[in-house]
């Protein structure tokens, strides 16, 4: 791989994000990199974000022979300097030319929404895999896949990733021979310029409600929709669930660059007009989430309509799986290869749960809004009417702040029990955010316990359950650290704590 400075300054021309080049008569890159620490001989290093000078004095050092940059640094005397107008935008854009532009050797199906990226990722996913196996990469919150190997799964750092590793994972889902990617895409790719260009060939949206403003995040909830809205925009194929809050300002957007004929509707409310598909629910105990996908309008030619049994609990991944369904009808997968897939589907943290005898089921959950921790603990109370709804939950520190007031509402709600604990406090005092959830509480609803040491709380909340009753470990899903003043804290996971605890129930002891 490699970069003519000609052709940087075409693409940039042609983008119209160029200043001027300075030249110090290197002709070509052989390498391109955001961060001094990995910088080879002759990269080509850009300069984002909360960059420091002194990262460019290191990359000069470690052999960079170009930056790119907003401004001209003394520290790149001697170097070519592509001075640009926006550097994220200007990365995307070279990112893809270094990488010979591999997304259009993919069908890619983006997804948006508050919630159920993950799980919808996942769903569509398992389903493409099934009709075309070893062919479809995955790029989630959770994990990237970007070959048919063990090797080629590890772990994803962002939900979206910095464009340049995108277009990086993308290159090499390609060189393994994969035709389809499946992305999760959140409103900061489109913030950060993550997915600046890049033209989806189905963008699914699911649902928005408050959540990531704040510092680092959108400024306001406007801000936040619109960042979302751009999936729509940039989506050959517009997927929306109609149910949305929102959904004019959704379909506007759809509508705005995509053929009517081209946009898909459906909606959980089985009596909803002017829809595709509509989801009729059939039972969603713990058991069993059954459903069928009605066809309300049989022009639209998919064979997807039909009962399914989803192996994830909870009545909203019903309209997850359904999106996922139709993203995958329209490359050719019907009814037949959705069925097997979505009945034995499992995904790392969502819905995962442990038996304890004598004592409450607990159910590990990456809720960590409103939005979700309300919907999952309407869900477990209806399970559950003869038991207390115990909750463990925390709120992380730096960002997302509305999330504790959210949590307070949520709690208020529908919980018995709840246990305020430590996530993620990063560089704030986990027993001001405890504080800031409790305000949000209203009075008398819940019974409050303050247990700082998210273990101890586990072990607490578990301890007091009976056979009724269901134990919620909210937020953390299978993240394996605590992010403390910088640093990433390993821990164990909350599924990891919970078996600890039964074991120490078990056999008479505790583990701590
Ligand atoms: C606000 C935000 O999104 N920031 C992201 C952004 O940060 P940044 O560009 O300021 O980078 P930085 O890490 O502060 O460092 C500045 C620059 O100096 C470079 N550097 C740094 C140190 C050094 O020694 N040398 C050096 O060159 C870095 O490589 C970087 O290019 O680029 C970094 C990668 O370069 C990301 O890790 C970082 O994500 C932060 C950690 C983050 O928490 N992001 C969250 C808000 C996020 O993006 N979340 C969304 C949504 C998830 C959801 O929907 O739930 C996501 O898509 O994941
Ligand atoms: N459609 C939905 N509506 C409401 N809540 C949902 C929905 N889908 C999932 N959830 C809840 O949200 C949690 C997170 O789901 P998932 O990881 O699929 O969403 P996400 O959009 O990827 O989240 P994040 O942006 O926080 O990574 C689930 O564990 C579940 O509790």
């Amino acid at each position: 791989m490699e970069l003519e400075i000609a052709t940087v300054k075409a693409i940039l021309t042609e983008h119209d994000l160029l200043k001027e080049i300075k030249t110090n008569g290197t002709t070509l890159n052989t390498g391109v990199t955001y961060d001094s620490r990995v910088v080879k001989p002759n990269d080509m290093f850009f300069c984002k974000g909360n960059f420091k000078p002194e990262y460019l004095s290191v990359a000069k050092e470690k052999g960079a022979t170009a930056y790119v940059s907003e401004t001209e640094y003394p520290e790149g005397a001697g170097m070519t300097a592509v001075i640009v107008t926006n550097v994220t935008r200007a990365m995307a854009v070279l990112s893809a030319t270094y990488y010979d532009f591999p997304q259009n050797d993919l069908y890619i199906i983006g997804i948006t929404g508050t919630k159920g990226k993950t799980s919808s990722a996942y769903f569509t996913h398992a389903i493409l895999n099934q009709k075309y196996p070893g062919q479809v990469a995955l790029f989630s919150t959770i994990d990237r896949i970007v070959g048919p190997k063990a090797e080629d799964t590890f772990k994803s750092d962002l939900t979206t990733p910095e464009s340049m590793n995108l277009f990086h994972d993308m290159r090499r889902a390609v060189d393994n021979g994969m035709k389809y990617l499946v992305m999760e895409v959140s409103s900061q790719a489109y913030l950060r310029d993550r997915v600046y260009g890049l033209k989806f060939d189905c963008g699914i949206f699911l649902n928005i409600t408050p959540d990531h403003i704040g510092r680092n995040e959108h400024k306001d909830f406007e801000d936040y929709l619109h960042c979302k809205l751009q999936l729509m925009v940039n989506s050959k194929r517009c997927i929306i669930d109609a149910d949305t809050d929102r959904f004019e300002d959704v379909f506007g957007a759809a509508k705005a660059t995509t053929e009517p004929d081209q946009i898909y509707l459906f909606s959980a409310d089985t009596e909803a007009g002017g829809v595709d598909f509509n989801i009729q629910d059939n039972e969603d105990d713990l058991a069993v989430n059954r459903f069928t996908i009605v066809d309300t309008d049989n022009s639209r030619g998919l064979n997807i309509t039909g009962d399914y049994d989803l192996n994830v609990a909870g009545d909203y991944n019903q309209s997850n799986a359904t999106a996922a369904i139709i993203a995958a009808g329209l490359v050719g997968a019907n009814h037949e290869d959705a069925i097997n897939p979505l009945s034995e589907i499992v995904i790392p943290g969502r819905m995962e749960h442990l038996e304890i005898e004598n004592h409450g089921t607990v159910f590990v959950d990456y809720a960590h809004n409103y939005a979700s921790l309300h919907a999952l603990l309407k869900f477990l109370k209806h399970q559950y009417q003869n038991g207390r709804v115990i909750v463990v939950v925390g709120s992380p520190g730096d960002k997302g702040i509305s999330r504790r007031a959210g949590f307070g509402k949520a709690l208020s709600e529908q919980a018995d029990i709840a246990y305020l604990t430590t996530d993620d406090p990063g560089f704030e005092k986990p027993e001001k955010i405890i504080k800031q959830i409790e305000l949000s509480i209203e009075p008398n609803t819940v019974e409050i316990k303050e247990v700082l040491d998210r273990r101890d709380a586990i072990q607490q909340a578990i301890e007091l359950s009976g056979s009724q009753d269901v134990v919620v470990l909210a937020g953390k899903g299978e993240d394996p650290y605590q992010k403390i003043e910088g640093v990433d804290e390993p821990w164990p996971t909350d599924m990891g704590v919970a078996k600890e605890v039964k074991r120490g129930l078990i056999y008479g002891k505790t583990n701590k």
